[in-house]
Parts: C-alpha cells; sequence; structure tokens
C-alpha cells in the first residue's frame, strides 16, 4: 500500500548547523525525518523535539537490540518524545519484540514500532560470513514472519524483498525500504538497491534516502527528482 508521503530523509550529518540548513528548506507536508544513531548521539532529544516543533514527523532510527526488558524501555522513552516511528532489531528475538509491543500499547498513540529485517548494506556474502548461509530474500522473509507474528506494525528490508513481503503480509504491514538510489547516483555501502520508483512500484510504503539528498549540491531538486519520479506509482 503506497502512502501519499512516502519519503523519509535520513539526517545523517556530522552537526547540528548543516542539518538545520537543510531542514529549513524542507517541507514537513511533503516529506518526513530519520533522526539516526549518529545524530542523536551527539545531539539528544532536544534536537528530536526541535524537529517535532517545526512540524516534521520523526522516526527514531535507534534499532534498539538488547534484552526485552531494556529494549521495551527504550521505547516507552521514544514514545516519550513523541517520535511517529521507532525501530528494532528482529534478531532481539520474540520475546524482545513482544516485551516492545506489550510496552507501546499502553500509549493512547504510540510510534509505528518497525523490526528492522537483514541491513540493506549486507548481500549474501556478508550473511555467510556471520553464520547466516542463504539468500538475503529468504531471511527478511521469515525475519517479517516473526515481526507480524509479534504484532509489530511493520518491518524495515531492502526494496529487492518488498514485492514478496508484501506479498506474504498484507497492505497493513508497514514496508520501510532504505537502499534506495535515484538514477546515476552511487550506491555507497548499500548493496540492495532500487530505484525510488522501482521500490514504490514493488510495493514499500516509505523510502529512506540519505545521501543522496544531504550530500547533493541542490538537495531540493533531488527531491523534486525524486518526488516526480514517483508522481506515476502514486497516482495509480
Ligand atoms: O533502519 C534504517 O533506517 C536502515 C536500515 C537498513 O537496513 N539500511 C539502512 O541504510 N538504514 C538507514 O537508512 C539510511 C540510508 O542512508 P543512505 O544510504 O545515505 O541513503 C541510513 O541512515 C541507514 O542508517
Amino acid at each position: 500500500m503506497t502512502q501519499v508521503k512516502p519519503l523519509i530523509v535520513a539526517l545523517d550529518f556530522a552537526a547540528e548547523a548543516p542539518a538545520l540548513a537543510l531542514v529549513e528548506r524542507l517541507d514537513p507536508v511533503r516529506c518526513r525525518l530519520k533522526v539516526g544513531k549518529e545524530l542523536f548521539t551527539r545531539l539528544g532529544p532536544a534536537f528530536v523535539e526541535r524537529l517535532q516543533r517545526l512540524g516534521f514527523e520523526i522516526f527514531l532510527d535507534l534499532k534498539f537490540h538488547d534484552i526485552p526488558n531494556t529494549v521495551a524501555a527504550a521505547c516507552a522513552a521514544a514514545a516519550d518524545l513523541g517520535v511517529w516511528m521507532v525501530n528494532v532489531h528482529v534478531v532481539g528475538g520474540r520475546t524482545m519484540l513482544e516485551a516492545a509491543r506489550e510496552r507501546l500499547s499502553r500509549y493512547e498513540r504510540p510510534p509505528l514500532l518497525i523490526g528492522v529485517t537483514v541491513l540493506t548494506s549486507l548481500d549474501r556474502a556478508d550473511l555467510a560470513a556471520i553464520g547466516c548461509p542463504g539468500e538475503p530474500r529468504e531471511r527478511v522473509l521469515s525475519l517479517a514472519h516473526l515481526a507480524h507474528e509479534a504484532g509489530l506494525d511493520g518491518v524495515v528490508c531492502s526494496p529487492l524483498e518488498t514485492a514478496q513481503v508484501r506479498a506474504a503480509f498484507g497492505p497493513a504491514f508497514r514496508l520501510i525500504t532504505p537502499g534506495v538510489r535515484p538514477e546515476g547516483s552511487v550506491s555507497g555501502d548499500q548493496k540492495r538497491v532500487m530505484t525510488p520508483a522501482a521500490a514504490l512500484a514493488a510495493g514499500a510504503d516509505y523510502l529512506v534516502i540519505g545521501r543522496p539528498i544531504t550530500q547533493a549540491p541542490d538537495p531540493l531538486s533531488v527531491i523534486e527528482a525524486i518526488d516526480r519520479s514517483c508522481m506515476n506509482v502514486l497516482e495509480n
């Protein structure tokens, strides 16, 4: 199920000033923002609150992975901060996922709880090297199954697995896809990639895009080009 506002800009910056310089040029009606480990570690919750006061919905991407009690408490902290989405590693296991779900269910308007399956920077060889032989797709599907059973709202996966995860878990399960690269931009450390329009056509709800926007000389023109390329998919 494609959302009308699919773009989530990954604010991966080393300091507040360049992050805010970009944010000031963005429109919360047209995109959401992701605050991840780098900026959150530098600037903390106050920065998230500042972005929220500007009207942005925030995906707090800290990929919690710890014992159930710790992860549940961290998810509660994210909910208290008022973020729109929070994520946990599905490999933390069923009890951890259920503990996070249970803790967030105490909130009237909890953040979306999303499970990270297989990082988009990993390919088959990387998985084999950490003792997980097989295709990334198979592992994504089995982790998505666990996330779905534990009551999570959706998963992060690469665009390459999106169609199969969508087919398996239906329209309500949110699919968040990093590993998105506009035509012509470099993949960098991302190994399982697709273009924005192809990711949406495959069934992604949200596209997480960082460096192609944040490191562009003219980030707004990149966003406009992404919007244009996605228009046909969104209209159909
Ligand atoms: O959970 C995430 O957001 C995430 C999961 C994943 O599997 N791969 C992935 O790249 N991400 C995040 O998505 C963003 C992608 O950034 P770019 O590669 O610069 O577009 C980064 O902030 C990553 O931390």
